[in-house]
């Protein structure tokens, strides 16, 4: 059912064929085409543009904030289907590389190119409008706090990120209530957010974040309020919302459980990439 290029709802379940615990199961979004997660297959940790197989590549990011360098020079490539995890210490400009990925942020030099059915694109170059459209639809986000309205219920939530995509209401409801049911949280549709516990509630978070069809999530420490349980949890339904299912996740976190659970490591280091576990594969 696709009336805009971006609108997905998601599958129904299928037997798994790695290896998954009965959490990650639960949260299978089959159907997709799980043959497009391949692990990163190795990249050289400032590797940059013109990766192939990439859906952003980044090259020589700067950003300061007065007199702060916020980012130094990064150069990166998300993969299509990969879970990419950033670490690094306080300050080490993780967010800042995030936001920029996002369009969140404008670096103030370098270059991102985002890779799709619309050939590429230099993110760099477009108007805050541009920016606005694109987080609308080919974004997804997660965040530590959720980011949810509190006035309205789970169902409403998720809703709404597709109706601002132009998805009218009916069918927007519907598809909501279906990711909703992926996230295993069937029957907490009506449920205002603050009448969820944390981890229910980041899993309205991740439905929302995918209603769109969103193919590069972007989380920033989505399990940090979570206990260690609720925290596992929690990236099982995003890492079946989004790497499981052939999207893309990039995650920042200082959880070094979450980042075993991804494909692929970058740490960080006073705005540069000191470390990248792929150019270890
Ligand atoms: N809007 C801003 N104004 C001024 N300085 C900023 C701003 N945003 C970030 N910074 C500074 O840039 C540096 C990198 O910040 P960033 O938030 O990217 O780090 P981080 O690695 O995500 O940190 P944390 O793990 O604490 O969230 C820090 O020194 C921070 O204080």
């Amino acid at each position: 059912m696709t009336s805009h290029p971006g609108f997905q709802t998601p599958a129904a379940p299928q037997q798994n064929t790695r290896q998954q615990s009965a959490e990650q199961t639960r949260y299978a979004q089959p159907g997709l085409d799980r043959a497009a997660h391949q692990p990163y297959p190795g990249a050289h940790p400032t590797a940059g543009a013109h990766q192939p197989g990439a859906v952003l590549a980044a090259h020589a990011l700067t950003k300061t904030y007065g007199a702060t360098v916020a980012l130094a020079g990064v150069s990166i490539a998300v993969r299509a289907g990969e879970a990419l995890a950033i670490m690094g210490a306080s300050g080490s400009g993780k967010t800042t590389l995030l936001h920029s990925l996002a369009g969140i942020i404008t670096p103030d030099s370098g270059s991102i190119e985002l890779h799709g059915d619309g050939g590429r694109r230099e993110m760099t170059d477009m108007s805050e409008a541009q920016r606005t459209d694109l987080r609308r639809t080919e974004f997804g986000f997660v965040f530590q706090e959720g980011m949810l309205l509190p006035e309205l219920t789970a169902l409403e939530n998720v809703a709404l990120a597709a109706m601002l995509c132009g998805i009218e209401r009916k069918r927007a409801e519907h598809a909501a209530g279906e990711w909703l049911a992926a996230m295993g949280l069937r029957g907490m549709e009506s449920r205002r957010i603050g009448e969820l516990s944390g981890g229910q509630a980041q899993r309205v978070a991740i439905a929302r974040a995918q209603v769109t069809g969103a193919r590069i999530v972007f989380a920033d420490e989505p399990t940090g309020a979570l206990d260690s349980a609720t925290s596992s949890d929690v990236m099982t339904a995003l890492l079946a919302a989004t790497s499981r299912a052939g999207r893309s996740l990039v995650v920042v976190t200082h959880d070094p459980e979450v980042a075993a659970r991804c494909d692929r490591t970058v740490r960080m280091r006073d705005g540069r990439i000191l470390d990248d576990s792929a150019a270890r594969a």
